[in-house]
Protein backbone atom coordinates (compact mmCIF):
# COMPACT_ATOMS: atom_id res chain seq x y z
CA UNK A 1 0.00 0.00 0.00
CA UNK A 2 0.77 3.55 -0.68
CA UNK A 3 0.86 6.89 1.63
CA UNK A 4 -0.15 9.39 -0.36
CA UNK A 5 0.31 13.65 0.55
CA UNK A 6 -2.44 15.34 2.37
CA UNK A 7 -1.32 18.58 -0.43
CA UNK A 8 -0.92 15.91 -3.13
CA UNK A 9 2.30 17.30 -4.93
CA UNK A 10 4.53 15.07 -3.37
CA UNK A 11 5.59 10.93 -4.71
CA UNK A 12 3.20 8.45 -2.35
CA UNK A 13 5.76 6.37 -0.52
CA UNK A 14 5.59 3.16 1.03
CA UNK A 15 5.54 2.54 5.19
CA UNK A 16 9.23 2.23 5.40
CA UNK A 17 9.38 5.70 2.77
CA UNK A 18 7.01 7.07 4.70
CA UNK A 19 8.42 6.54 7.97
CA UNK A 20 11.35 7.62 6.99
CA UNK A 21 10.21 10.99 5.41
CA UNK A 22 8.63 12.09 8.68
CA UNK A 23 6.71 15.32 6.42
CA UNK A 24 5.76 15.20 2.77
CA UNK A 25 8.07 17.15 0.57
CA UNK A 26 5.33 19.14 -0.27
CA UNK A 27 4.20 19.77 3.31
CA UNK A 28 1.71 17.69 3.61
CA UNK A 29 1.52 14.68 5.76
CA UNK A 30 1.53 11.43 4.76
CA UNK A 31 -1.75 8.92 4.87
CA UNK A 32 -2.87 5.79 3.34
CA UNK A 33 -4.29 5.86 0.17
CA UNK A 34 -7.03 3.79 1.12
CA UNK A 35 -8.21 2.44 4.52
CA UNK A 36 -7.19 -1.34 5.12
CA UNK A 37 -10.61 -2.92 6.71
CA UNK A 38 -10.59 -4.84 9.75
CA UNK A 39 -13.54 -7.02 10.18
CA UNK A 40 -15.78 -7.59 12.85
CA UNK A 41 -14.75 -11.32 13.93
CA UNK A 42 -11.08 -10.48 14.00
CA UNK A 43 -12.27 -7.30 16.28
CA UNK A 44 -14.15 -9.87 18.04
CA UNK A 45 -11.17 -12.25 18.79
CA UNK A 46 -8.69 -9.54 20.16
CA UNK A 47 -10.59 -9.69 23.47
CA UNK A 48 -8.58 -11.46 26.25
CA UNK A 49 -5.57 -10.86 23.90
CA UNK A 50 -2.24 -9.52 25.18
CA UNK A 51 -1.66 -5.85 23.87
CA UNK A 52 0.98 -7.17 21.46
CA UNK A 53 -0.94 -9.33 19.00
CA UNK A 54 -3.71 -6.69 19.34
CA UNK A 55 -1.03 -4.38 18.14
CA UNK A 56 -0.11 -7.27 15.19
CA UNK A 57 -3.36 -7.65 13.96
CA UNK A 58 -4.06 -3.82 13.89
CA UNK A 59 -0.61 -3.08 12.37
CA UNK A 60 -0.24 -5.47 10.16
CA UNK A 61 -2.49 -4.50 7.01
CA UNK A 62 -1.09 -1.08 7.72
CA UNK A 63 2.18 -1.91 7.14
CA UNK A 64 1.12 -4.15 4.12
CA UNK A 65 3.44 -6.51 4.26
CA UNK A 66 6.44 -3.57 3.77
CA UNK A 67 8.21 -5.17 6.72
CA UNK A 68 8.66 -8.69 6.91
CA UNK A 69 6.28 -10.32 9.82
CA UNK A 70 8.26 -12.11 11.64
CA UNK A 71 10.77 -8.77 11.96
CA UNK A 72 7.42 -7.14 12.54
CA UNK A 73 6.22 -9.42 15.05
CA UNK A 74 9.95 -9.15 17.04
CA UNK A 75 9.83 -5.49 17.17
CA UNK A 76 6.56 -5.15 18.70
CA UNK A 77 7.01 -7.96 21.17
CA UNK A 78 10.32 -5.92 22.37
CA UNK A 79 8.30 -2.67 22.38
CA UNK A 80 5.61 -3.26 25.25
CA UNK A 81 8.28 -5.51 26.76
CA UNK A 82 9.72 -1.83 27.84
CA UNK A 83 5.97 -1.39 29.54
CA UNK A 84 6.08 -1.37 33.63
CA UNK A 85 2.52 -3.01 33.34
CA UNK A 86 1.19 -6.68 31.91
CA UNK A 87 -1.89 -4.89 30.14
CA UNK A 88 0.67 -2.71 28.61
CA UNK A 89 -2.58 -0.35 28.74
CA UNK A 90 -4.78 -1.01 31.21
CA UNK A 91 -8.45 -0.19 31.40
CA UNK A 92 -9.91 0.63 35.08
CA UNK A 93 -13.61 2.01 35.63
CA UNK A 94 -14.24 5.66 37.53
CA UNK A 95 -17.77 6.00 37.36
CA UNK A 96 -20.94 4.82 35.59
CA UNK A 97 -19.94 3.97 31.89
CA UNK A 98 -16.90 5.65 32.17
CA UNK A 99 -13.53 4.31 32.02
CA UNK A 100 -9.62 5.25 32.22
CA UNK A 101 -7.26 4.16 29.53
CA UNK A 102 -4.04 4.38 31.24
CA UNK A 103 -1.32 5.30 28.19
CA UNK A 104 1.50 5.85 31.02
CA UNK A 105 3.12 3.20 31.68
CA UNK A 106 5.99 3.18 29.45
CA UNK A 107 9.79 4.17 30.42
CA UNK A 108 8.85 8.29 30.21
CA UNK A 109 5.15 7.83 31.56
CA UNK A 110 3.30 9.45 28.95
CA UNK A 111 1.18 8.05 26.34
CA UNK A 112 4.24 8.59 23.53
CA UNK A 113 6.05 5.78 24.74
CA UNK A 114 3.33 3.56 23.07
CA UNK A 115 4.27 4.75 19.53
CA UNK A 116 7.73 6.04 19.94
CA UNK A 117 9.10 2.38 21.90
CA UNK A 118 7.66 0.73 18.66
CA UNK A 119 9.01 3.68 16.05
CA UNK A 120 12.27 3.43 17.73
CA UNK A 121 12.50 -0.23 16.54
CA UNK A 122 10.74 -0.16 13.16
CA UNK A 123 13.47 2.87 12.22
CA UNK A 124 16.00 1.68 13.37
CA UNK A 125 14.90 -1.63 11.28
CA UNK A 126 14.54 0.05 8.36
CA UNK A 127 17.68 2.44 8.64
CA UNK A 128 20.04 -0.75 9.06
CA UNK A 129 18.70 -2.63 6.02
CA UNK A 130 19.14 0.38 4.42
CA UNK A 131 22.55 0.82 5.37
CA UNK A 132 21.41 4.42 6.16
CA UNK A 133 21.53 7.04 9.03
CA UNK A 134 19.40 9.52 9.64
CA UNK A 135 19.00 12.96 11.51
CA UNK A 136 15.91 13.22 13.52
CA UNK A 137 14.53 16.82 14.29
CA UNK A 138 11.43 16.85 16.82
CA UNK A 139 9.40 19.80 18.67
CA UNK A 140 7.76 18.76 21.94
CA UNK A 141 5.92 20.52 24.48
CA UNK A 142 7.35 18.16 27.03
CA UNK A 143 6.29 14.63 25.94
CA UNK A 144 7.19 13.65 22.90
CA UNK A 145 10.95 14.47 23.07
CA UNK A 146 11.52 12.50 26.51
CA UNK A 147 9.93 9.47 24.77
CA UNK A 148 11.70 10.22 21.49
CA UNK A 149 14.95 10.60 23.75
CA UNK A 150 14.15 7.34 25.53
CA UNK A 151 13.70 5.59 22.05
CA UNK A 152 16.24 6.70 19.77
CA UNK A 153 19.20 7.43 22.67
CA UNK A 154 22.36 5.57 21.94
CA UNK A 155 21.58 4.49 18.61
CA UNK A 156 24.20 4.07 15.85
CA UNK A 157 22.21 5.16 12.85
CA UNK A 158 20.38 8.49 14.16
CA UNK A 159 21.12 11.71 15.95
CA UNK A 160 18.18 13.35 17.78
CA UNK A 161 17.71 17.00 18.01
CA UNK A 162 14.55 17.74 20.27
CA UNK A 163 13.56 21.80 20.57
CA UNK A 164 11.25 22.19 23.43
CA UNK A 165 9.95 25.73 24.26
CA UNK A 166 12.38 27.36 27.29
CA UNK A 167 10.55 27.73 30.78
CA UNK A 168 7.43 26.13 29.52
CA UNK A 169 7.81 22.28 30.26
CA UNK A 170 7.35 20.88 34.09
CA UNK A 171 10.29 20.39 35.56
CA UNK A 172 10.18 16.22 35.60
CA UNK A 173 10.06 16.91 31.68
CA UNK A 174 12.72 18.62 31.11
CA UNK A 175 14.99 16.80 32.89
CA UNK A 176 13.82 13.91 31.18
CA UNK A 177 15.06 15.41 27.90
CA UNK A 178 18.61 16.92 29.21
CA UNK A 179 19.51 14.62 31.81
CA UNK A 180 20.39 11.58 28.95
CA UNK A 181 23.78 10.84 28.72
CA UNK A 182 23.86 9.69 25.32
CA UNK A 183 25.88 11.41 22.81
CA UNK A 184 23.61 11.25 20.07
CA UNK A 185 20.94 13.22 21.99
CA UNK A 186 20.51 17.31 21.77
CA UNK A 187 18.25 18.70 24.09
CA UNK A 188 17.63 22.47 22.38
CA UNK A 189 15.86 24.56 24.46
CA UNK A 190 14.17 27.36 22.13
CA UNK A 191 13.20 31.17 22.69
CA UNK A 192 9.23 30.23 21.97
CA UNK A 193 6.45 28.56 22.12
CA UNK A 194 5.57 25.00 21.17
CA UNK A 195 4.10 26.14 17.74
CA UNK A 196 7.19 28.04 16.92
CA UNK A 197 9.16 24.80 17.63
CA UNK A 198 6.60 23.01 15.24
CA UNK A 199 6.96 25.45 13.06
CA UNK A 200 10.67 25.43 12.84
CA UNK A 201 10.94 21.86 12.43
CA UNK A 202 8.63 22.20 9.65
CA UNK A 203 10.48 24.71 7.92
CA UNK A 204 13.52 22.27 8.18
CA UNK A 205 11.64 19.75 5.98
CA UNK A 206 11.05 22.19 3.25
CA UNK A 207 14.36 23.35 3.10
CA UNK A 208 15.14 20.79 0.50
CA UNK A 209 19.21 21.15 0.70
CA UNK A 210 19.53 20.94 4.20
CA UNK A 211 16.64 18.36 4.77
CA UNK A 212 18.80 16.21 2.36
CA UNK A 213 21.84 16.93 3.66
CA UNK A 214 21.62 15.62 6.85
CA UNK A 215 18.67 12.85 6.03
CA UNK A 216 16.21 14.69 7.83
CA UNK A 217 13.38 12.43 9.52
CA UNK A 218 10.62 13.22 12.03
CA UNK A 219 9.16 11.29 15.15
CA UNK A 220 6.47 14.13 16.21
CA UNK A 221 2.95 12.94 14.94
CA UNK A 222 3.42 14.15 12.03
CA UNK A 223 4.86 10.55 11.04
CA UNK A 224 1.99 8.79 9.65
CA UNK A 225 4.04 5.37 12.13
CA UNK A 226 2.99 7.72 15.14
CA UNK A 227 -0.64 8.00 14.45
CA UNK A 228 -0.83 4.23 13.24
CA UNK A 229 0.66 2.62 15.92
CA UNK A 230 -1.66 5.22 18.55
CA UNK A 231 -4.47 3.23 17.13
CA UNK A 232 -4.13 0.10 18.21
CA UNK A 233 -5.15 1.05 22.15
CA UNK A 234 -8.67 2.03 20.73
CA UNK A 235 -9.39 -1.23 19.74
CA UNK A 236 -8.12 -3.17 22.49
CA UNK A 237 -9.91 -0.95 25.06
CA UNK A 238 -13.33 -0.55 22.92
CA UNK A 239 -12.68 -4.80 23.00
CA UNK A 240 -12.49 -4.92 26.41
CA UNK A 241 -16.28 -2.75 26.63
CA UNK A 242 -17.81 -5.45 24.63
CA UNK A 243 -16.95 -3.78 20.83
CA UNK A 244 -17.87 -4.86 18.11
CA UNK A 245 -21.37 -5.72 19.68
CA UNK A 246 -21.73 -2.39 20.62
CA UNK A 247 -20.40 1.26 20.62
CA UNK A 248 -17.40 2.67 22.50
CA UNK A 249 -17.06 6.79 22.41
CA UNK A 250 -13.71 8.62 23.46
CA UNK A 251 -13.15 11.46 25.37
CA UNK A 252 -9.02 12.54 24.27
CA UNK A 253 -6.87 15.40 25.66
CA UNK A 254 -6.31 17.12 22.27
CA UNK A 255 -2.97 19.57 21.82
CA UNK A 256 -1.43 18.26 18.32
CA UNK A 257 -4.73 16.30 17.31
CA UNK A 258 -2.56 12.94 17.02
CA UNK A 259 -3.91 11.30 19.69
CA UNK A 260 -7.84 11.38 18.82
CA UNK A 261 -7.48 11.25 15.33
CA UNK A 262 -5.81 7.39 16.05
CA UNK A 263 -9.39 6.82 17.36
CA UNK A 264 -10.77 8.62 13.95
CA UNK A 265 -8.92 6.41 12.18
CA UNK A 266 -9.87 3.17 13.95
CA UNK A 267 -13.16 3.85 13.13
CA UNK A 268 -12.17 3.85 9.47
CA UNK A 269 -10.83 0.68 9.58
CA UNK A 270 -13.67 -0.84 11.10
CA UNK A 271 -13.66 -0.41 14.76
CA UNK A 272 -17.43 0.72 15.97
CA UNK A 273 -16.51 4.12 17.50
CA UNK A 274 -19.42 6.25 18.76
CA UNK A 275 -18.07 9.94 19.38
CA UNK A 276 -14.68 11.65 19.50
CA UNK A 277 -14.72 14.21 21.97
CA UNK A 278 -11.75 16.42 21.81
CA UNK A 279 -10.84 18.29 25.32
CA UNK A 280 -8.67 21.32 25.19
CA UNK A 281 -7.57 23.10 28.06
CA UNK A 282 -7.65 27.32 27.57
CA UNK A 283 -6.11 26.78 24.37
CA UNK A 284 -9.31 26.23 22.41
CA UNK A 285 -8.74 26.76 18.99
CA UNK A 286 -10.34 23.51 17.94
CA UNK A 287 -13.27 23.91 20.18
CA UNK A 288 -13.64 27.25 18.35
CA UNK A 289 -13.80 25.68 15.08
CA UNK A 290 -16.07 22.61 15.77
CA UNK A 291 -18.23 25.61 16.95
CA UNK A 292 -18.20 28.57 14.00
CA UNK A 293 -16.12 26.96 11.45
CA UNK A 294 -13.12 28.88 11.51
CA UNK A 295 -9.43 27.76 12.30
CA UNK A 296 -8.11 30.85 14.42
CA UNK A 297 -4.66 31.34 15.54
CA UNK A 298 -4.88 33.39 18.90
CA UNK A 299 -1.61 33.66 21.38
CA UNK A 300 -0.77 30.71 23.20
CA UNK A 301 -2.02 31.06 26.73
CA UNK A 302 -0.09 28.97 29.95
CA UNK A 303 -1.73 26.05 31.65
CA UNK A 304 -1.29 23.31 34.10
CA UNK A 305 -1.43 21.17 31.05
CA UNK A 306 2.07 22.12 29.48
CA UNK A 307 1.95 19.47 26.86
CA UNK A 308 -1.63 21.15 25.61
CA UNK A 309 -0.76 24.81 25.19
CA UNK A 310 -0.73 24.52 21.05
CA UNK A 311 -2.84 26.40 18.89
CA UNK A 312 -1.54 24.55 15.39
CA UNK A 313 -2.98 21.64 15.98
CA UNK A 314 -1.26 19.58 12.73
CA UNK A 315 -2.95 16.29 12.29
CA UNK A 316 -5.63 18.19 12.12
CA UNK A 317 -4.97 18.63 8.58
CA UNK A 318 -5.33 14.61 7.84
CA UNK A 319 -8.74 15.23 8.79
CA UNK A 320 -9.44 17.86 6.62
CA UNK A 321 -7.96 16.19 3.86
CA UNK A 322 -10.35 13.38 4.06
CA UNK A 323 -13.35 15.67 4.80
CA UNK A 324 -12.61 17.82 1.72
CA UNK A 325 -13.47 14.30 -0.29
CA UNK A 326 -8.80 13.69 -0.17
CA UNK A 327 -9.22 17.35 -2.58
CA UNK A 328 -5.50 17.92 -2.13
CA UNK A 329 -5.88 21.62 -3.81
CA UNK A 330 -8.50 22.74 -1.74
CA UNK A 331 -6.70 21.63 1.39
CA UNK A 332 -3.65 23.35 0.44
CA UNK A 333 -5.65 26.62 -0.36
CA UNK A 334 -6.96 26.40 3.74
CA UNK A 335 -3.13 25.75 4.63
CA UNK A 336 -2.10 28.63 2.34
CA UNK A 337 -4.28 31.03 4.62
CA UNK A 338 -3.19 29.86 7.75
CA UNK A 339 0.16 30.20 6.78
CA UNK A 340 -0.05 33.45 5.25
CA UNK A 341 -3.31 35.02 7.57
CA UNK A 342 -3.11 33.19 10.40
CA UNK A 343 -6.39 31.05 9.61
CA UNK A 344 -9.40 29.33 7.28
CA UNK A 345 -13.05 28.62 7.45
CA UNK A 346 -14.28 25.77 6.82
CA UNK A 347 -17.62 25.46 4.33
CA UNK A 348 -20.73 24.16 6.36
CA UNK A 349 -20.47 20.81 4.78
CA UNK A 350 -16.99 19.93 5.75
CA UNK A 351 -17.91 21.19 9.23
CA UNK A 352 -21.00 19.11 9.31
CA UNK A 353 -18.55 16.18 7.92
CA UNK A 354 -16.28 16.64 11.05
CA UNK A 355 -18.96 17.50 13.53
CA UNK A 356 -20.19 13.76 12.34
CA UNK A 357 -17.76 12.54 14.49
CA UNK A 358 -16.77 14.96 16.93
CA UNK A 359 -17.29 16.60 19.74
CA UNK A 360 -15.36 19.09 21.83
CA UNK A 361 -15.17 21.35 25.04
CA UNK A 362 -11.94 23.56 26.78
CA UNK A 363 -11.74 22.54 29.94
CA UNK A 364 -11.12 25.86 32.41
CA UNK A 365 -8.20 25.62 35.04
CA UNK A 366 -10.51 25.31 38.32
CA UNK A 367 -12.48 22.35 36.49
CA UNK A 368 -8.82 21.04 35.77
CA UNK A 369 -8.21 21.34 39.40
CA UNK A 370 -11.89 19.85 40.46
CA UNK A 371 -11.38 16.68 38.60
CA UNK A 372 -8.04 15.69 39.96
CA UNK A 373 -9.46 16.33 43.23
CA UNK A 374 -13.02 14.88 42.54
CA UNK A 375 -11.47 11.79 40.95
CA UNK A 376 -9.11 11.50 43.76
CA UNK A 377 -11.72 11.67 46.48
CA UNK A 378 -14.03 9.25 44.92
CA UNK A 379 -11.57 6.73 43.49
CA UNK A 380 -8.45 6.93 44.50
CA UNK A 381 -7.09 7.38 41.61
CA UNK A 382 -4.79 10.21 40.75
CA UNK A 383 -4.80 12.23 37.79
CA UNK A 384 -2.35 14.53 35.89
CA UNK A 385 -3.82 17.47 34.80
CA UNK A 386 -3.92 16.57 30.90
CA UNK A 387 -5.92 13.05 31.99
CA UNK A 388 -8.19 15.41 34.33
CA UNK A 389 -9.06 17.40 30.90
CA UNK A 390 -10.32 13.74 29.25
CA UNK A 391 -11.99 12.97 32.06
CA UNK A 392 -13.99 15.66 32.02
CA UNK A 393 -14.46 16.09 28.68
CA UNK A 394 -15.74 12.29 29.24
CA UNK A 395 -18.55 13.40 31.62
CA UNK A 396 -19.50 15.94 29.46
CA UNK A 397 -19.96 13.27 26.56
CA UNK A 398 -21.91 10.88 29.42
CA UNK A 399 -24.52 14.35 29.68
CA UNK A 400 -25.10 13.81 25.96
CA UNK A 401 -25.14 9.77 26.08
CA UNK A 402 -25.33 8.43 29.07
CA UNK A 403 -25.64 4.86 27.36
CA UNK A 404 -22.49 4.64 25.32
CA UNK A 405 -19.69 3.71 27.52
CA UNK A 406 -16.82 6.50 27.51
CA UNK A 407 -13.46 5.76 27.74
CA UNK A 408 -10.91 8.83 28.64
CA UNK A 409 -7.66 8.74 28.13
CA UNK A 410 -4.92 9.29 30.71
CA UNK A 411 -1.80 10.24 28.74
CA UNK A 412 0.35 10.91 31.30
CA UNK A 413 1.56 9.69 34.86
CA UNK A 414 0.72 12.31 37.68
CA UNK A 415 4.43 12.51 39.06
CA UNK A 416 5.35 14.39 35.46
CA UNK A 417 3.25 17.22 37.01
CA UNK A 418 3.72 17.09 40.90
CA UNK A 419 3.08 20.56 41.43
CA UNK A 420 -0.40 20.82 39.89
CA UNK A 421 -1.61 17.51 41.28
CA UNK A 422 -0.34 18.63 45.05
CA UNK A 423 -2.67 22.29 44.22
CA UNK A 424 -5.52 20.18 42.98
CA UNK A 425 -5.67 17.63 45.91
CA UNK A 426 -4.00 19.86 48.87
CA UNK A 427 0.15 18.14 49.14
CA UNK A 428 0.25 15.03 47.51
CA UNK A 429 2.70 14.48 45.69
CA UNK A 430 3.09 11.55 42.91
CA UNK A 431 6.06 9.84 43.59
CA UNK A 432 8.33 9.01 39.87
CA UNK A 433 8.47 4.94 39.53
CA UNK A 434 12.04 3.66 40.74
CA UNK A 435 13.80 4.12 37.03
CA UNK A 436 13.37 8.06 37.47
CA UNK A 437 13.71 8.09 41.43
CA UNK A 438 16.97 10.49 41.15
CA UNK A 439 15.90 12.05 37.80
CA UNK A 440 16.23 15.33 40.04
CA UNK A 441 19.27 14.74 40.89
CA UNK A 442 20.75 13.61 37.36
CA UNK A 443 23.11 16.57 35.72
CA UNK A 444 21.69 17.90 32.68
CA UNK A 445 22.68 19.10 29.16
CA UNK A 446 20.84 21.61 26.92
CA UNK A 447 21.62 24.35 24.78
CA UNK A 448 19.88 27.46 24.70
CA UNK A 449 18.62 28.06 20.97
CA UNK A 450 17.17 31.65 19.41
CA UNK A 451 13.59 30.87 17.23
CA UNK A 452 15.78 31.18 14.22
CA UNK A 453 15.65 28.91 11.19
CA UNK A 454 19.33 29.97 9.76
CA UNK A 455 21.01 29.07 13.19
CA UNK A 456 19.07 25.89 14.27
CA UNK A 457 20.37 24.56 10.51
CA UNK A 458 24.06 25.48 11.51
CA UNK A 459 24.07 23.76 14.94
CA UNK A 460 22.58 20.96 13.29
CA UNK A 461 25.14 20.37 10.57
CA UNK A 462 27.36 21.10 13.10
CA UNK A 463 26.53 18.36 15.18
CA UNK A 464 24.89 15.59 13.41
CA UNK A 465 27.77 12.98 12.51
CA UNK A 466 25.98 12.34 9.18
CA UNK A 467 27.56 15.71 8.00
CA UNK A 468 30.56 15.20 10.26
CA UNK A 469 31.46 12.11 8.16
CA UNK A 470 31.75 10.28 11.44
C1 LIG B 1 0.23 14.35 28.31
C2 LIG B 1 -0.35 14.74 27.01
N1 LIG B 1 -1.67 14.72 26.86
C3 LIG B 1 -2.25 15.10 25.70
C4 LIG B 1 -1.50 15.54 24.63
C5 LIG B 1 -2.19 15.91 23.37
O1 LIG B 1 -2.05 14.88 22.40
P1 LIG B 1 -2.10 15.27 20.86
O2 LIG B 1 -1.01 16.26 20.64
O3 LIG B 1 -1.86 13.99 20.16
O4 LIG B 1 -3.43 15.84 20.61
C6 LIG B 1 -0.10 15.60 24.75
C7 LIG B 1 0.78 16.04 23.66
O5 LIG B 1 0.74 15.61 22.58
C8 LIG B 1 0.48 15.16 25.95
O6 LIG B 1 1.80 15.13 26.08
N1 LIG C 1 2.21 17.35 23.36
C1 LIG C 1 3.27 16.99 22.52
C2 LIG C 1 3.44 17.92 21.37
C3 LIG C 1 3.94 17.20 20.17
O1 LIG C 1 2.97 16.33 19.73
P1 LIG C 1 3.20 15.15 18.73
O2 LIG C 1 2.26 14.09 19.20
O3 LIG C 1 2.89 15.68 17.40
O4 LIG C 1 4.62 14.67 18.79
C4 LIG C 1 4.52 16.85 23.37
O5 LIG C 1 4.37 16.59 24.55
O6 LIG C 1 5.61 16.98 22.90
Amino acid sequence: MLHVSTRGAAAPLSFSDALLAGLARDGGLYVPQTWPQIGRPEIAALAGRPYAEAAKCVLRPLIDGDIAGPDLDRMIDAAYATFRHPAVCPLTQLDDNLFLLELFHGPTLAFKDVAMQLLGRLMDHVLTQRGARATIVGATSGDTGSAAVEAFGGLDRVDVFILYPHGRVSEVQRRQMTSVPAQNVHALAVDGTFDDCQNLVKALFQHADFADAVRLSGVNSINWARVAAQAVYYFTSAVALGSPHRPVSFAVPTGNFGDVLAGWVAKQMGLPVGRLMIGTNANDILVRTLEHGAYELRGVVPTTSPSMDIQISSNFERLLFEALGRDSSSLSRLMAGLKQSGGFSLSPEVLATVRSDFDAVAVPEPDVMEEIALTQAATGVVLDPHSAIGVRAGRRLLEQDPATPVVALATAHPAKFPDAVAKATGGLRPALPPHLADLMDRPERLTRVANDQAALETLIRERARITRGA
